[in-house]
């Protein structure tokens, strides 16, 4: 269910087919019950009855008709929206066309939903594509046009359809619209207006003959200026009747005054004529204008909704053709709902026990109205072909009895039959039996109405008007037309036309019904007339409707197709399967999560009981697809990829191939001469290098031999390009032998001073702008005293330990955080300990072995205190002096100490441990670049590290507070010149 929509609680059934007893009582209970909660539309099955509200309800909008689409119908409260949605889908995932048709009386709300469904297409319709929003539109203007025109007050209705629409929407592949409409025309309407306005004053001639003339004489100039005509002859026309006489076997035409009442029947005559063609003109002009080019097979949503059946205290022709319509639709949808499906499931073998539909209506049957109709319509045509005076309802009346063709039949009565001859019916009236009721015609009119013909003089002088659309709407006035005398045909032919082409266009197309219900006469909201309801209910046949849906089948399909159509559903019937037809459909009934007796077997087709069936097969065809979707997906990306891969293989074997060949072309001497002069140049290059070489080598010897044996001198003679690497080679070699000799005058304590030296050095080089001043000093070691105001100590000196304090660390620490009072960090290789300078106490204390292997403070000016040791293993003093040599960094004199004690794997110390130093000075950076400027975070970082070959894992601890030590590990991976480091978090 959609977000936010709210639907009525709604705690009566949703469809009519659950309802028990099922009884007319029960029915009318539920519907009277529903339509008070608000609750206007019910199911029967997968048709819908809807009741008129006449008021607004907020169950129409966006959010609505997206909820509709959305989710299954059983899913959510009846609407027609729900009803349109599967129309919708099934137009989308079927090849079959859909009819929507609306039935009911006139005021039952047929239009209204009409309207509705045209809104939910125009919000469910892709609005991607600029035309299908341009059709939206024009499907909402050509509607508001039409029923601007063609619709009318009547006491049923004030809105009444006073034509039938049957909208034909052709869909692409895609499920949308493909055409366009384009209308407009308001001149003729001010005519037909003007026209209304015209009165006639009657006057008696000089010869004492009666005539007329028109009283308001300015509409007439205002008419003729908008029809393009001229007034004398527009005058002469509505106020006079040519005759043809025949005059001493001369022929000619002479003009006779009607009187006032004739011309004012000719003036109406002349609006209708000028209304009703305007309108049919405008309809064709629609039609032609959304007709899609027919350039291939594209499927129809169609719309029936017919104006509803009237039955007034005076019925005319337009009654008389109206209802004829409703009558011929209803048959047409109870053969279809009734006696073919009850028919089909007989023919197909199901077990079926005959519903009667006759049931009260006994006595009417439906083929004899529409046979009284069709016959009603022959006489009719023939009447106005002879008649000459076409107002005479008398004659026709006289030709029904002379032809005496119905006046047997039991739908029809009239002054004549034995029935009504005690009655009260006139004589110019007739009775017909219909669905809904007996409605009395009275035939004054029909053979005029149904003729639609007005006088040739009219013809002429409209088609001569210089408005464009004159001629269009008037073409029998033409000289061409008048010389063939060729009448319209009458209305009766082009409405059974009209009407078996809609009729024949449903007959292929699946058929949603909505079912109209007028709850009232008054045609106003909350009142529901029992009576009227139950007319409407017993003329609708909808007990033995709810009786069929309940014990019928929704959904039926050939066999072959039902298969095709689901077997995606069963793996044992799909993709292939050499079985029957009847056994894959078992297989697949059996592997469907839907229970069996919601299926049945006919002799060539499968049926479905309930729509909520259909719409779950349906639904699990459409997720099945979905997968098969992904599944062609893979294979087509597995195969494309195959594809090219191959394609990238073919192309190195072909490069391969060519360069083998090149190489064995150049094997086998191709080129010879070539190779020669590349082999004398390189006799001579080596020659020329060797000379080289010894003399740079005879020049390093004079020059190095006097030099000091310091290792800070930096002089070293310059040498060729080409000896550039030896050069260097020897330089470094010949600067470890320095570095040894200058060390090997040390004793332990200078030894131990160097080395602090030297961790200083990777600690500050490049980093300390004191640095290079402070290279060449001495080394003092005890910087506590160099410390002045400080609070700094030396503890102890025991043994081989050494304990370095750097209580201002601690001191800012604790200063920055606010919490602590300044703390002394002693740093051993056995242990951490932080103590309170002023007592000193030793607050904590955390095993060397557990926490670090080298300690690292980076804040304080001069202070860089490296120590790198293990609780595991001592390093002996030579493993340290080749460490030391291994380094390729100064060794000096700065402030700061610096322990080695370091645990390394034999083979691999020289270079991890020269490793570890560049590890550390990188890792300072890191922890500066991670942790922000160390002067504002007061961290005081420990790092462990463990030496696997190539791979160096720190640990590193960094205080916050004293109390709060937190752990980071960094992995280190050396790839040849390479260091890659990354922070991993514990
Ligand atoms: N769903 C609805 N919500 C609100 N009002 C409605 C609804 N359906 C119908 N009405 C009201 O009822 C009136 C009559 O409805 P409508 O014109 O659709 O009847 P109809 O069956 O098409 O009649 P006819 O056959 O004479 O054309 C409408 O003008 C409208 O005021």
């Amino acid at each position: 269910m959609e977000k936010n929509l709210i639907f009525r609680k709604d705690n009566c059934i949703w469809d009519f087919v659950l309802l028990n007893p099922l009884t007319e009582e029960t029915f009318l209970k539920t519907l009277t019950y529903r339509y008070k909660q608000d609750q206007i539309y019910t199911y029967i099955g997968n048709e819908l009855v809807s009741v008129n509200p006449y008021k607004n309800l907020e169950i129409y909008n966006e959010q609505y008709a997206l909820a509709y689409l959305r989710n299954a119908p059983f899913k959510l409260p009846p609407h027609i929206f729900s009803i349109m949605s599967t129309a919708y889908k099934w137009l989308k995932d079927t090849n079959e066309d859909q009819c929507i048709i609306m039935s009911g009386e006139s005021g039952s709300g047929k239009t209204e939903v009409f309207k509705k469904m045209l809104d939910f297409l125009s919000i469910v319709i892709d609005n991607q594509y600029t035309d299908v929003i341009c059709v939206k539109h024009h499907i909402k203007h050509a509607n508001v046009i039409l029923e601007a025109f063609g619709h009318a007050e009547t006491t049923l209705n004030k809105n009444s359809s006073r034509f039938g629409k049957f909208l034909d929407m052709e869909f692409d592949f895609k499920g949308d619209p493909v055409y366009e409409l384009l209308i407009n025309i308001f001149k003729i309407v001010a005519v037909v207006l003007k026209l209304g306005n015209i009165s006639f004053m009657s006057i008696t001639n000089i010869d004492g003959t009666e005539g007329c003339t028109v009283s308001n004489e300015y509409e007439v100039y205002d008419i003729c200026q908008l029809l393009g005509i001229n007034v004398t002859i527009f005058k002469t026309v509505v106020t006079c009747r040519r005759v043809y006489i025949l005059r001493n076997l001369e022929s000619s035409f002479i003009n006779i005054e009607m009187s006032a009442d004739e011309a004012s029947h000719f003036k109406d005559c002349l609006c209708k004529a000028l209304y009703s063609r305007l309108f049919i003109w405008l309809v064709k002009t629609i039609n032609s204008k959304i007709k899609s080019e027919p350039r291939y097979k594209r499927r129809h949503l169609c719309f029936l909704d017919m104006f509803g059946f009237e039955n007034f205290n005076k019925n005319r022709f337009h009654q008389f053709v109206i209802n004829y319509c409703n009558e011929k639709l209803f048959q047409t949808v109870f053969e279809a709902n009734f006696r073919s499906e009850q028919e089909e499931y007989i023919r197909e073998g199901i077990q079926w026990t005959q519903i009667d539909y006759n049931g009260n209506f006994t006595k009417y049957k439906f083929n004899d109205t529409v046979r009284v109709y069709e016959e009603l319509f022959l006489v009719l045509d023939r009447s106005s072909n002879e008649l000459k005076d076409s107002t005479s309802e008398r004659y026709f009346m006289q030709k029904l009895k002379k032809f005496n063709l119905i006046s047997n039949c039991e739908s029809y009565s009239d002054h004549f039959s034995e029935t009504e001859r005690l009655n009260t019916i006139s004589f110019t009236s007739f009775s017909l039996k219909h669905y809904v009721c007996n409605v009395t015609y009275n035939s004054f009119d029909f053979i005029h109405k149904n003729s639609d013909v007005i006088s040739m003089d009219l013809s002429t002088m409209l088609y001569e008007g210089t408005h464009p659309l004159l001629k269009s709407l008037f073409p029998e006035g033409s000289v061409e037309m008048a010389s063939l005398k060729k009448k319209p045909s009458p209305v009766s032919k082009q409405i059974k036309i009209a009407l078996n082409g809609i009729l024949r266009n449903l007959q292929n197309k699946k058929l949603h019904y909505i079912r109209c219900f007028k709850p009232n006469e008054l045609q106003g909201p909350h009142i529901l007339e029992t009576d009227v309801v139950l007319n409407q209910i017993r003329s609708q046949k909808i007990i033995e409707s709810v009786r069929l849906r309940r014990n019928g089948f929704s959904f039926s399909l050939p066999q072959t197709q039902f298969l095709n159509r689901y077997k995606i559903l069963s793996l044992k019937t799909w993709p292939i399967s050499h079985l029957s037809v009847i056994e894959n459909i078992q297989y697949l009934l059996h592997d469907l999560p839907i229970p069996a007796a919601e299926f049945a077997f006919g002799t060539t087709k499968m049926f479905i009981r309930s729509p909520r069936s259909v719409y779950e097969l349906e639904e699990y065809r459409r997720q099945r697809l979905n997968d098969i979707a992904v599944i062609i997906q893979t294979m087509w990306r597995t195969f494309y990829q195959r594809r090219k891969f191959l394609k990238i293989k073919r192309s190195q074997i072909i490069i391969v191939t060519a360069w083998r060949k090149y190489q064995r072309r150049k094997k086998l001497g191709i080129n010879k001469g070539k190779k020669q002069i590349d082999w004398a140049i390189k006799i001579i290059q080596r020659h020329y290098i060797q000379w080289k070489r010894y003399q740079f080598l005879k020049r390093l010897i004079c020059e190095l031999r006097p030099r000091t044996m310091s290792p800070l001198n930096q002089d070293w003679p310059s040498c060729n390009i080409r000896l550039a690497e030896t050069s260097l080679l020897l330089r470094k070699l010949h600067h470890k032998w320095r570095c040894q000799q200058y060390r090997s005058q040390f004793n332990q304590t200078m030894r131990n001073k160097m080395r602090e030296k030297v961790t200083a050095s990777i600690l500050f080089k490049d980093k300390k702008y004191c640095y290079a001043e402070s290279v060449s000093k001495p080394f003092v070691g005890d910087y506590v005293r160099l410390r002045k105001n400080s609070q700094w100590k030396k503890i102890c000196s025991d043994g081989n330990d050494q304990y370095v304090v750097f209580a201002d660390i601690i001191n800012k620490i604790t200063r920055s955080t606010g919490k602590f009072i300044p703390m002394l960090l002693v740093i051993s290789t056995n242990s951490l300990i932080i103590m309170d300078p002023r007592t000193l106490d030793i607050k904590y204390r955390i095993p060397a072995s557990e926490i670090y292997r080298i300690s690292l403070s980076p804040f304080e000016d001069n202070i860089a205190v490296i120590h790198i040791c293990s609780g595991e293993k001592n390093l002996s003093n030579s493993d340290v002096s080749q460490c030391f040599s291994s380094s390729s960094t100064n060794i000096s004199s700065h402030a700061g100490c610096f322990f080695v004690n370091d645990y390394y794997e034999k083979g691999d110390i020289i270079f991890q441990t020269s490793y570890v130093i560049e590890v550390v000075t990188k890792l300072f950076l890191v922890i500066q670049n991670a942790v922000g400027r160390p002067s504002d975070i007061n961290i005081s970082p420990l790092f462990n590290t463990y030496f696997h070959h190539q791979i160096v894992t720190i640990s590193f601890y960094y205080v916050t507070s004293v109390a709060n030590l937190q752990s980071e590990s960094v992995k280190i991976v050396r790839r040849g010149n390479r260091m890659e480091i990354s922070i991993l978090k514990n």
